[in-house]
């Protein structure tokens, strides 16, 4: 059964490797950010040495992205001629590591059709493709003094366009016959779900081939691309950030944060030392609680007395059916009102991908948080992830992330060529890693695939999601206040007074019930204020009276 061997796939002990860059660039070794600073006077300029140093290096993965990156820079230059290609260029982590693919792939391709000389000017190579960067008020002055520097050292011709994307593409396009636009843009962006390596653009654009070398590369091949080449980058990503937008809504990614508060002010790791890469957007949203920002919605901090409200999937043909009792779903129910959330549903769906689409698609929009389980492993049952892919409407995509927690646990033991169970929703996983957890929990915006099979891995896995600090996901949005009372009372002697406590006191959850026909009935009051309950309280024993036999705390 998919519960069972789910409980075999995530019992298992291993610890992630922290990412920790390979240096070994040919010309030195690095060990801390310190050494780079050293080593950045002797970094590499000559497109042929990054050819080299890729090609030198012992990363078997990054040559691997290498050849990839190139084959499609190369197909794009036999696609179209020099004069009809750009290159948008902001000088972020990501379009620097395509600058110098970019200065690398004509080089070689140049060379393939014995035109090596082309480009060189006065023994210094011009960078010969038209390059376009969008400069915003808001942009970190960093990141512009960057761009323009970067330029200037690789004999880049920026073209500077101060209109937003549309409109400048449109004049662009309108000045100069710009067929393709090489994008540094990766799956795990937003802003590529659905993309190939050569995407048209969209409906309403104007028309272009949006040409994307580094999509499939990971935020680690990012950093190891850059730290072997030795070539420079914007230093806000020695600061912290870890993905850059604007001046706005851009910060250091708290998960790099040191504990050294000796200078009084917050300090950062670098960038590459961020172990999940999927966090690397975790700056990106000052303004937006966690739960509003992956819902796209503005609204202010989760704060204290507020209400959250979570719906909870379960996903088994095995408990519809009757084989077995759910004891997650209730479990589940009580750890989240402990907490102060409210939780508005819990629906149990069949073990199919529809089914599971369904259900999360209708609660993800009505609830902060959506939590699932069941229906995570390698079986053909297991279809939980993909269910939550479909109600996104975005692919299933191998992740290479949790491919390695995969493959820590399971060795060659996985099934196959491709791991069916490293396949996750492309665009919009984050993988929340915690030392409690043996393999990260899966996150696609506010819907979190739990992967517990019994209370205790639940129990566990609660522990890790309140931990997470960083992400305030679970933030208590404020104890509840309860208070009972017993009544000899009737059903419907009870009624009318209890409707009125409803009317006058509409923050106050109501409950009743009977232990068996003949016994008293309890009713429950709650609220988050205190003295709005005890109110409350006190005015339902004056409503019933005599009937009262005891009140509860
Ligand atoms: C050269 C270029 C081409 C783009 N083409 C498209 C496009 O075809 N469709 C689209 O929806 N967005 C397009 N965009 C916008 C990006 O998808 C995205 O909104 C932009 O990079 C801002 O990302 P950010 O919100 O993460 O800062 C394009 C942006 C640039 C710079
Ligand atoms: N203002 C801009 N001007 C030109 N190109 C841009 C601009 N903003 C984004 N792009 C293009 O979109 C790509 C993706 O942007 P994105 O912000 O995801 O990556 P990045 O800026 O290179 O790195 P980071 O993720 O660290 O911010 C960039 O690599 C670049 O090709
Ligand atoms: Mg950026």
């Amino acid at each position: 059964m998919t519960r069972r061997i789910s409980i075999r796939c995530f019992t298992l002990r291993f610890q992630f490797p922290i990412f920790k860059p390979k240096f070994n660039t040919g010309i030195g070794i690095w060990k801390t950010p310190f050494d780079r600073f050293n080593l950045i006077s002797s970094s590499i300029s000559s497109h042929m040495e990054i050819d080299k140093a890729i090609r030198d290096c012992d990363d078997p993965r990054l040559k691997t992205r290498y050849k990839n990156a190139i084959y499609v820079i190369q197909r794009a230059l036999a696609l179209y001629s020099i004069e009809e290609v750009a290159f948008s260029f902001n000088g972020g982590k990501d379009s620097t590591v395509l600058l110098h693919l970019l200065r690398a792939g004509y080089y070689l391709h140049q060379v393939e059709h014995g035109r090596s000389n082309e480009g060189l000017r006065d023994g210094e190579f011009t960078f010969p493709i038209r390059t376009i960067y969008f400069e915003t008020p808001s942009v970190f002055p960093e990141i512009n003094s960057f761009t323009y520097e970067t330029a200037a050292s690789y004999g880049v011709q920026l073209d500077i366009i101060r209109e937003d994307f549309k409109s400048g593409l449109e004049a662009l396009l309108k000045a100069k016959s710009t067929k393709a636009i090489f994008l540094g843009v990766r799956i795990g962006d937003p802003t590529a779900v659905g993309q190939e390596q050569f995407s048209p653009s969209s409906p309403g654009w104007p028309p272009f081939m949006r040409v994307n070398p580094i999509l499939d590369w990971s935020y680690r091949d990012v950093w190891a691309f850059l730290l072997t080449c030795t070539v420079q980058y914007c230093g806000l990503y020695d600061q912290g950030y870890t993905s850059i937008g604007s001046i706005n809504d851009t910060v250091p990614n708290a998960l790099l944060r040191t504990n050294d508060s000796s200078v009084g002010k917050q300090k950062f790791r670098p960038a590459y030392m961020l172990s999940d890469g999927r966090l690397e957007r975790a700056g990106r949203a000052r303004k937006l609680s966690p739960v509003a920002a992956s819902n796209g919605v503005k609204c202010v901090e989760p704060h204290q007395g507020s209400i959250r409200t979570a719906s909870i999937v379960a996903v088994g043909d095995a408990i519809l059916f009757g084989i077995i009792e759910d004891q997650l779903g209730p479990s589940l129910c009580r750890k989240l009102h402990s907490i102060g959330w409210v939780i508005s549903r819990i629906a149990t769906v069949r073990s199919e991908v529809d089914s599971v689409a369904e259900e999360v698609e209708r609660l993800k929009s009505i609830s902060d948080l959506v939590f699932t389980y069941g229906g995570v492993g390698p079986l053909h049952s297991d279809v939980t992830v993909g269910g939550v892919a479909k109600a996104f409407g975005v692919r299933l995509a191998p992740d290479e992330e949790y491919e390695e927690y995969l493959s820590h646990l399971f060795g060659d033991k996985g099934t196959g060529d491709r791991n069916e169970m490293a396949q996750l929703p492309e665009g919009i996983t984050e993988l929340l890693e915690h030392e409690k957890l043996r393999v990260p929990l899966i996150k696609c915006h506010n819907v979190i695939a739990l992967s517990a099979t019994n209370v205790d891995e639940l129990d566990r896995q609660w522990d890790a999601l309140i931990d997470l600090r960083s992400t305030n996901l679970l933030a208590s949005s404020g104890p509840f206040v309860s208070k009972h009372l017993t009544t000899s009372l009737s059903d419907l002697e009870v009624a009318q007074p209890l409707s009125k406590i409803s009317i006058e006191f509409p923050d106050i959850y109501t409950g009743c019930y009977r232990k068996s026909r003949a016994g008293p009935l309890v009713i429950t009051l709650e609220g988050k204020d205190q003295e709005t309950v005890e109110a409350a309280m006190e005015a339902l024993s004056k409503k019933l009276s005599s009937g009262v036999k005891q009140i509860l705390v």
